[in-house]
């Protein structure tokens, strides 16, 4: 195993009945490589302040010096992951939308909510009149709930202001504060085209316009996002609309996303190929030619499970032949107030079990390695290996099949993120 002994040990986690390591290369895992979760019986880990210094079993090497007031952990009987990665949320926005489930539970389509005026544009409403510190507020709790269920970093989008420039980049100064503010490590992406503005119906290219010569550039220059992300969807943005819009973040620095084949077949897949998106997400429409595209451009599938539940549709995006043809595949809450309302990853991976048909390495591997990968965060997170961030979860578990198997409960009894140790309450 490999060592730094450069410094004290300030954290021990020792005695791990199931460490899954996820050891292996910084890049997406694909194929067979997916179920490869380097697990080691007996394990024991070693971290400097938020580095991990020692992976391996049985006992610590006598050359590692222990920090006086080092914290240690007895893991016997547990599972200890990295910590978890939420590849997809929504989780800076206003208000909820309970009365929407019932809808469609009567029969309206999402699309139809939205193309009547209500789903996201709901939402943009109460976003806009929701203040900085109201948004917080409301996020931070979401984020200490992701925490709890063995999360450590998340990725988070605006879009619920849309054309109202001083809600998206208010949305981009919340994730901005929580980044400074809460364990979690958060990843900011802008989606100002989210949906159509309604001012803006008759005229779609205008407002694609002044998404590339003022929002996409300003967000940019000033740092406030990681990512760009376009909703190509029927009646949203279309697959040449998207083309612009991403093509002009691209030529900002911006790595890209795209909400693609959600509902719909459209072409957003094959757009992903074609410019190089780091992930294409939701899929469940995708045509076997733009997965093969995927495929050949190595663009990891983000697969939202909850999300297609939560629209109550019959059909799942279809992870298995998406392996099969060697894309890498993440795995998501995709958090937000319309169609994925729940902050629980845990929950997601037995959906990806039942409704995605993966196993559970290929599960795992999805929130974390891959889930990084779709962050462009490999070098520091995803796997337990000297080096990379001490972000870890201990989960109150025999092994990771339980893990997916006992569900809709949070199996978490401790969380390290950056080498700090955050207690979870569980009910033992
Ligand atoms: N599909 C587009 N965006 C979100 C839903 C956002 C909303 O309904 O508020 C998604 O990824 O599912
Ligand atoms: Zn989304």
């Amino acid at each position: 195993m490999a060592i730094d002994m450069s410094e004290k040990a300030t954290l021990i986690i020792k005695n791990i009945s199931n460490l899954i390591t996820m050891r292996g290369p910084n890049r997406p895992r694909k194929k067979e490589e997916m179920s490869e979760i380097g697990l080691i019986k007996n394990g024991i880990i070693a971290a400097s302040k938020d580095k991990i210094i020692y992976v391996g079993s049985g006992d610590l090497p006598k050359d590692i010096e222990i920090a006086q007031d080092a914290k240690i952990i007895n893991a016997q009987g547990k599972t200890v992951t990295p910590g978890l990665i939420d590849s997809h949320t929504h989780l800076v926005h206003g208000g909820s939308r309970e009365y929407e489930l019932f809808k469609k539970l009567e029969g309206e389509s999402y699309l139809d909510i939205l193309s009547s005026g209500g789903g996201i544009y709901d939402t943009v409403e109460s976003t806009k009149k929701a203040s900085f510190d109201e948004l917080l507020k409301k996020a931070e709790k979401s984020l200490n709930r992701m925490l709890s269920y063995g999360v450590t970093t998340v990725e988070a989008k605006s879009g619920y202001g849309l054309d109202d420039f001083d809600t998206e980049l208010k949305q981009l100064e919340v994730i901005k504060e929580l980044n400074r503010i809460h364990p979690i490590d958060l990843v900011p992406t802008f989606l100002g085209a989210h949906a159509i503005p309604k001012k803006y119906q008759g005229n779609v290219d205008k407002f694609v316009d002044i998404l590339i010569t003022e929002m996409i550039p300003y967000v940019a220059e000033k740092n406030l996002a990681k990512f760009c992300d376009v909703f190509c969807e029927k009646g949203v943005f279309s697959v040449d609309q998207s083309r612009k819009i991403l093509s002009a973040a691209k030529e900002h620095g911006l790595f890209l996303k795209i909400h693609a084949d959600e509902i719909e077949p459209l072409g957003g897949t094959e757009l992903a190929a074609e410019l190089g998106c780091v992930s294409a997400d939701h899929l469940v429409g995708a045509s076997d030619e733009g997965l093969k595209k995927m495929a050949e451009n190595n663009v990891i599938a983000t697969l939202l499970p909850t999300t297609t539940f939560f629209l109550q549709s019959e059909k799942y995006a279809n992870a298995r032949k998406m392996i099969e043809l060697g894309i890498p595949i993440a795995l998501s809450t995709d958090y937000n107030p319309g169609s994925s309302p729940t902050e629980n990853l845990q929950l997601v991976m037995t959906f990806g079990a039942i409704k995605l048909h993966m196993n559970p390495k290929e599960i795992i591997t999805s929130v974390t390695i891959n889930a990084a990968c779709a962050l462009k965060l490999e070098d520091k997170i995803g796997s337990l290996e000297v080096g990379k961030k001490a972000d870890m979860a201990i989960f109150d578990v025999p092994n990771i099949e339980y893990l997916i198997y006992h569900f809709g409960v949070n199996h978490t009894q401790t969380v390290i993120k950056n080498g700090e140790v955050h207690d979870i309450a569980v009910v033992s």
